[in-house]
Formats: structure tokens, sequence, C-alpha cells
């Protein structure tokens, strides 16, 4: 459901002309430029006579995004459209939302990726290239053209969703990820920018193909890596200084480790790490508020499986909230939780083999570890948990006998198999549920079906717990407060808001997060929550009476509708 259609018209002036105004998407109207615009831009000839306004044009491409038969095909319409038509890609998007966001976002844009140099037609966004690292500054300004950005998307593409390296690929995920912010959180397409860092590829399959499009050379690693990155984000400090900078799927060595070396020198975001955290959060205290016993957070035992920039961001972000609710310490708060990965429970005995940013308080260190099975199956017999959580890419991991075993100390265990695209989860809701024997509460990353519960009419509605439910608002209300950093704070602020919005906080019966149908109002609800933070803690540019916020925020949102258009040589390109 878009929000608001409240932006006042007016006539801007444009200095495109034929071709080019009608090949550039932030200009393009195809068939709904007017009689007198067609004049005045030298493109009557170049359009039927027919002059449409845009709920024809959505009707039109509607049906023929239908026509398309598979998920893939549908991407690949929607993405030629938005090459054509930014006004007609998003009103489309935003009158079929729910219908869209899983074949413009997760899961079919895993697809995409994966395929991105067979695919491909027409680039977009920003390639920065391991071999031009001499000439970044010129690429990064040519494509800019200008423009004061609001946002800028990067990935290295080293960990895209749980589809691995995808090299040069890795701009789809930048794109689609500021698609979602337009659409949910009304940011301006032109003051976007989606970047990839083309520093090479680990992925066999991309370094063999002969039609791969990247750089195809093994990834640059160290201090070559760290210089590359460093001067990229020196280039965005230096030239929008005021830009949010968002990073998505960076490798597991790198993610947090970059997060943490620019928190405190420029507005950075890791949505793997801070979204994810975020989103997951909340789920996780909203779930015991269905059950009878509502234990709270701190009386949960938790596995979390998969200790990676996800599920690392996740444990931080709840042992976070219960140290702040429960006055514990973080030593103590960490205690609730036992982090699996590939060598099994993270615990004393691994030494060396835990990666050196995890903090040590995550890390078991009872004796009885020591030699004993540490596998996910051995750690849920044992640790008996209440809620398991999967970002470990490893599909079906959550087994029968895990589900089973998990149901048999637990009235109604919290599941999240949080893994994306569909192919890399770690359980699909029709199977928990009828593992738990539908006791379990359920959210998966990606979207699934409601589960039809035995002997009932009824559904049990899967929430999706993704990123994109929080993301664009926490972006947006920083990006609204001019703030000079993204603080935690800020976050937590934002994933209140959330929490509030859940359906199942009006009706117990009714979902625990949003509907991503709802992702706009949601996400500008995140966003007010955040700019209010950002202006109370101080480290707002901008200060705008408490009261007048909502309507001040509202004003700036982009939404899709054409605006009249006159020219002037000396007007906007
Ligand atoms: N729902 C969401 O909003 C959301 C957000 C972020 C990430 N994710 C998903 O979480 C997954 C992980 O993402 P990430 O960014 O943390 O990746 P990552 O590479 O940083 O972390 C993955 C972790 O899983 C571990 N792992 C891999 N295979 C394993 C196995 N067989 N057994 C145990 N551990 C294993 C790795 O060692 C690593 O520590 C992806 O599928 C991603 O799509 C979902
Ligand atoms: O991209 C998504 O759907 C969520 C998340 O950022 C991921 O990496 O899986
Ligand atoms: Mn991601």
């Amino acid at each position: 459901m878009p929000i608001l259609t409240t932006m006042a018209k007016q006539a801007v002036s444009c200095r495109l002309r034929g071709a080019e105004i009608l090949q550039s998407p932030r200009w393009n109207k195809g068939t709904a430029f007017t009689a007198e615009e067609r004049s005045q831009f030298g493109i009557r000839g170049r359009l039927p006579i027919g002059i449409d306004n845009l709920d024809q044009q959505c009707e039109r491409a509607y049906d023929q995004y239908k026509s398309r038969d598979t998920d893939i095909l549908k991407n690949s319409f929607l993405q030629s459209l938005k090459s054509q038509n930014w006004t007609l890609f998003y009103a489309l998007l935003s009158r079929h939302t729910s219908e869209m966001y899983p074949i413009i976002y997760t899961p079919t844009e895993a697809e995409a990726i994966s395929e991105y140099s067979h695919l491909f037609r027409r680039s977009e966004g920003l390639f920065l290239s391991a071999p031009y690292e001499d000439q970044m500054e010129e690429d990064f300004l040519d494509a800019v053209e200008g423009r004061e950005l609001e946002l800028i998307v990067v990935s290295d593409a080293e960990a895209i969703l749980g589809i691995g390296d995808q090299g040069s690929g890795g701009i789809g995920i930048s794109a689609a990820k500021a698609v979602i912010y337009t659409l949910a959180a009304g940011i301006d397409p032109a003051s976007a920018l989606a970047v990839t860092l083309d520093v090479g590829t680990n992925n066999d399959d991309l370094l063999k193909d002969e039609l791969y499009l990247g750089y195809q050379e093994k990834r640059i690693r160290g201090e070559k890596y760290d210089r590359f990155v460093d001067k990229f984000v020196g280039l965005v400090r230096k030239h929008q200084p005021n830009c949010l900078l968002h990073f998505e799927d960076f490798g597991v060595s790198n993610a947090n480790r970059l997060l943490n070396k620019y928190r405190d020198k420029h507005s950075v975001f890791n949505d793997d790490v801070q979204g994810t955290g975020a989103v997951t959060l909340r789920r996780a205290r909203q779930a015991p508020a269905s059950i009878e016993a509502d234990p709270q957070l701190k009386d949960q035992r938790i596995v979390i499986f998969g200790a990676g920039s996800a599920g690392m961001g996740i444990a931080r972000q709840l042992r976070d909230a219960i140290k702040i609710d429960d006055g514990l310490s973080a030593e103590e708060a960490a205690k609730r939780f036992w982090m699996v990965d590939r060598d099994g429970l993270l615990r004393k005995e691994l030494g060396d083999k835990i990666r050196d940013e995890i903090e040590t308080d995550f890390v078991r260190k009872e004796k009885d570890w020591e030699g004993a099975d540490a596998g996910l199956a051995a750690v849920i017999k044992r640790v008996k948990p209440t809620v398991l959580i999967g970002t470990s890419t490893s599909h079906g991991a959550f087994s029968e006998e895990i589900v089973r075993d998990m149901s048999k100390n637990t009235d109604r265990p919290i599941i999240f198999p949080l893994s994306n695209p569909i192919s890399k989860c770690e359980a699909e809701p029709k199977d928990l549920f009828k593992w738990s024997d539908g006791k379990a509460l359920i959210s998966t990353g990606s979207p699934f079906p409601p589960v039809k519960i035995p002997g009932s009419d009824k559904e049990y509605i899967v929430a999706e717990c993704n990123n994109a439910l929080i993301y664009p608002g926490l972006g947006r209300g920083t990006i609204l407060s001019k703030a000079k950093f993204m603080t935690d704070k800020m976050i937590v602020a934002g994933a209140n808001r959330l929490a509030e919005l859940a359906p199942a906080m009006k009706d117990h019966t009714q979902a625990l997060l949003p509907d991503f149908g709802d992702a706009a109002s949601v996400n500008f609800e995140v966003s007010l929550a955040v700019l209010d933070q950002a202006i109370e803690e101080g480290v707002a540019k901008c200060d705008v009476p408490k009261e007048d916020r909502r309507k001040w925020a509202e004003e700036q949102l982009w939404v899709p509708r054409y605006q009249d258009y006159t020219y002037d040589p000396k007007g906007e390109a």
C-alpha cells in the first residue's frame, strides 16, 4: 500500500530532447507525454498518437507482466521496465506490492544475480573495478553526474544472500536493495546509487565462464583490498558527505570489520549485521507474547546456527536487549546463547578456529563440551533450547530429529530459518509445523505460503522476518535527520516502532510481523522513530519541531507520479 500522494504537482524544466528524453528512465513518460510536451521536446513523431495516463500504462504493463510464465522472466520484464521509465516501474510495484516483492527482491533476485552475465542486457549503477583503482574518482564522479546523493548501496558481492560469491553480478543486490528503499521509504531514485566493488571473484564457475562480465581474477585480499575499499569510502566522504552508505552482502571476514572501521567516521549501515539483528530482535521478542507462559527474552535458551554476519548481528542485538532490559552484564546476557557454526558449537576447545571478531562472551567455556559431540543435533539435545535461529545457508539443516527434540522441551518452540533464498533455507514451514505438532512459532527469511492447519479450515501465517521490513525506514530516518552517524539507539528506536505495528499487537491470531504489502507505511513510521531519536540524541543536523515532523517527512517522500515538464536548455538532465 503506497502511503501518500501529497507531493505538490509542479512543472519541472528539463534540457533533454528527442531520443534523449525518451531514453532517460528518470524523465521518460512514454505514451503519457502530453501533446504540448511532445511538441516542446521534439518527440511527437517518435510516439504513437494515443495518450495514456499512468493508470492505463500500469494496466498494460501488468498484462505484459502476467504473460511471462516464470518468476525469472517476470523479473527480467520488470528490470527492463525500470531501465525505461522509473515512474511507471514504481507505480506498477506500488499497485502490486505483495505480488511483486518476491519477484524484484528475495527470492527471485538471487536467481537473476547468479545468471547476471547471461541475462545481461543493459547496465545500471556503478562498477568500480580493481584494475581501475587509479581512475576510481573519475568513474565515481561520472556516475554521480553532479547530483547530491542521499543513498549509496554498495556490495563487494562476496556473500550474496546465501548463494555466495557472485562477482560483478553483485550489482543486482545493490540495485534491488535501492529499489526497496524507493518503494518502501520514498527515496528519490535519482538520489540513490547502486555500486559494486568488483575486486575479482573466487567463484570457480564464474572464473571459467566465457561470458562472465566481471573482473575475471581471484579476489584481491588483505592490504590491497582494504586500500581499495578505503579509497571508495574516502570518495563518498569527500564528494557526498551527507549520503548514507549502506553495505550489503560483504564476506564474513569484512562485514563487521568494515562497519566498525567506518561507523564513527561517516553515516554507514550494514544491513546484514544491523538490519537483520533489528528485525529478528522484534520477532523474537514478540513470539513469547503469543504463548501462555510468556517468558521474557532473558529466560530463553537461544541457539543460533551460522555464526556469520547475520548470526552474530542477531546475537549481539538480542544480547544487548537482554542487557538493557534486565540490567545484566554483557557476559551474563551472552550466556543465553549457544552459537553453532561449521565446526559445531563455538566452544573454548576450537581455539584459533574461532574468528577474531567474535566476542569471547559468545564462546562456551564449560569443561564438559571438551571432546564431546558439539554438532547441531547434539547441542539441541543437551541445551534444550527454546529458540532456534538459522543463518547458516545450510539447506534442510533443521531436520525432523532436531525439531522433534526441541519440541519435547518447550511448549512453543520458536524456530526461525532465516537463510535466503529458499534453496538455502534451514527448513520449510510446513515441515516445521508438522514435526512440532503445530506448536512451532515460525518465521522465515524468504516468503512462504501459509501452512494449512490439519483438521481445521484455518491457516498459519508465516511472518517473513527479512531485514527489508526495517532497513528502508532506518535509512530514511537517518537521511531525514542528516545524522553524521547511525547510532545503535537510532536502530533500537526503529525496531521498537516496528514491534508496535505488528498485526498481532491488536489481534493475537494475526502475523507477528507486518506484511510486506504494508512495507511503505511501516517503514514510514520506523523512519519517524529514527528521526526523533537522532534529534533527541543530538546527532541530527536538522531540527524540525516534533509536532511538524510527520508532515515534513511526508512532504519529502518521492512518489511515482508524473510531473509536468517544460523544455529549457538550462534545465535539469
Ligand atoms: N532474513 C534476513 O533478513 C537475512 C538477513 C541477512 C542474512 N540472511 C541469510 O542468512 C544467511 C547467512 O548470511 P550471512 O550474511 O550471515 O553470511 P555469512 O557468510 O557472513 O555467514 C554464514 C555463516 O554460516 C556458516 N556456515 C556455512 N555453512 C554452514 C554449515 N553447513 N553449518 C554450519 N554453519 C555453516 C559460515 O561458516 C558462516 O559463519 C544467508 O542465507 C542470508 O541470505 C537473512
Ligand atoms: O536480501 C535479503 O533478502 C535479506 C538479507 O539481506 C540477505 O542477505 O539474505
Ligand atoms: Mn543481505
